[in-house]
């Protein structure tokens, strides 16, 4: 049975895309390229360019395909830029997963797999949160996918299609076998910004906010290796197909490192003593979260294989590294 996967040139659908194609699934990928690039689609799956929101055409291409699962990661991401421009957000993220919904609605489709974020619960507390904590979106961009969390669920009780949100925490890392990473050159993620700083593609890096209350004063995040977030998504994918009901999942390892930890082991990993200023706060950033994961290992069976910040960190460098030698690459800004 064939997939669609809407943003799978991007990081995390490229990723599970990999997956999917190692399984022998049929998928078709529909990108718009505004953060992904072409190149890495892998040759065995097919690449449509095209927008995850124009529901006309999707409809069209999930009937001609017979495509009966959406596993949708298209959408923009930066938490600040939604705070200075929402509506961007709530056009990319909640409008698109909109009509998208309907084209699946309208095509029959019986799955969709929706990204979501640990950014829905907010200013959190270093207790772990499990998915039935109180939600408390701060930015526009967690609003506006909580917002798609809950067009799922009205959808899925008046349609006959059934849903699986994942809430991701930190994604970071890049395919153990090096045939995919996060290429988008401007991302603002802790370990891809230490990484480069360690090649020497920035002059120092900032360290945001020191006087947070935690034990060493820096914000502490679940990080979670990419690729035991790409099998987390095959394996809903099954759960659906057998029958499984609609649900909603944390996907994190339940246990938080700080900023000056991750950058010690970007440090130590690549044995480059790199400048991280340490600044003032970021805006909006919480102090610490941390998921409470327990509901995917149970009813998926999710059994992560790289929960190790070393190796998370081992991966992103060699990709960044990667990245260095290719002529296309785009300049940091
Ligand atoms: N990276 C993280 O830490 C993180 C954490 C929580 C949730 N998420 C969610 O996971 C998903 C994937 O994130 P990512 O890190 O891979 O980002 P990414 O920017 O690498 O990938 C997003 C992809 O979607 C494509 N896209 C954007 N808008 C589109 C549209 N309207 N139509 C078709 N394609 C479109 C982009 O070109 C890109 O290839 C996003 O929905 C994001 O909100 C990411
Ligand atoms: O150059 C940097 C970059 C980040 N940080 C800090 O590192 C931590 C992690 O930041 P970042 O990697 O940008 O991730 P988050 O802001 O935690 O957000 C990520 O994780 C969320 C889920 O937890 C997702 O919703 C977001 O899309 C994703 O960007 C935060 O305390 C930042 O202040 C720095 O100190 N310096």
């Amino acid at each position: 049975m064939s997939i669609l996967v809407t943003g799978g040139a991007g990081y995390i659908g490229g990723h599970t895309v990999l997956q999917l194609a190692d399984a022998g699934e049929k998928v078709t990928v529909l990108d718009n390229l505004t953060t992904g690039f072409q190149w890495a689609v892998d040759d065995r799956v097919d690449f449509v360019e095209g927008n995850a929101g124009d529901t006309e055409a999707v409809t069209a291409l999930l009937q001609e395909r017979g495509i009966k699962s959406i596993l949708h990661f298209a959408g923009s991401i930066v938490v600040p830029e939604s705070v200075e421009n929402p509506l961007k957000y709530y056009h990319n993220n909640t409008a698109t997963t909109r009509n998208l919904i309907e084209a699946a609605v309208n095509a029959g489709v019986k799955h969709f797999i929706f990204s979501s974020t640990a950014a829905v619960y907010g200013m959190a507390g270093m207790e772990p949160v499990g998915e039935e904590n109180p939600l408390s979106p701060e930015s526009p961009y967690a609003k506006s996918k909580l917002m798609s969390e809950m067009m799922l669920a009205d959808v899925a009780f008046a349609h006959d299609i059934k849903y699986g949100v994942l809430r991701y925490f930190n994604v970071a890392g890049a395919d153990p076998q090096g045939r995919s990473g996060q290429s988008t050159p401007l991302a603002t993620h802790l370990i891809k910004v230490a990484c480069q700083t360690a090649l020497g593609q920035r002059d120092k890096m900032k360290i945001f906010g020191t006087d947070y209350e935690t034990p060493d004063g820096t914000c502490i995040r679940d990080y979670i290796h990419v690729t035991d977030l790409a099998e987390a998504h095959a394996l809903l994918l099954n759960y659906l197909r057998d029958g499984g009901e609609s649900t909603t999942m944390n996907c994190g390892y339940g246990r938080g490192y700080s900023v000056k930890e991750v950058v010690g082991v970007v440090k130590k990993a690549t044995g480059i003593d790199f400048v991280a200023e340490e600044t003032g706060r970021r805006a909006g950033d919480p102090a610490a979260i941390v998921a409470q994961a327990d509901r995917a290992r149970s009813v998926l069976g999710w059994e992560p294989k790289h929960d190790d910040l070393r190796e998370i960190v081992d991966h992103a460098f060699a990709w960044e590294k990667y990245l260095l030698t290719r002529n296309d690459r785009p300049e940091l800004g």
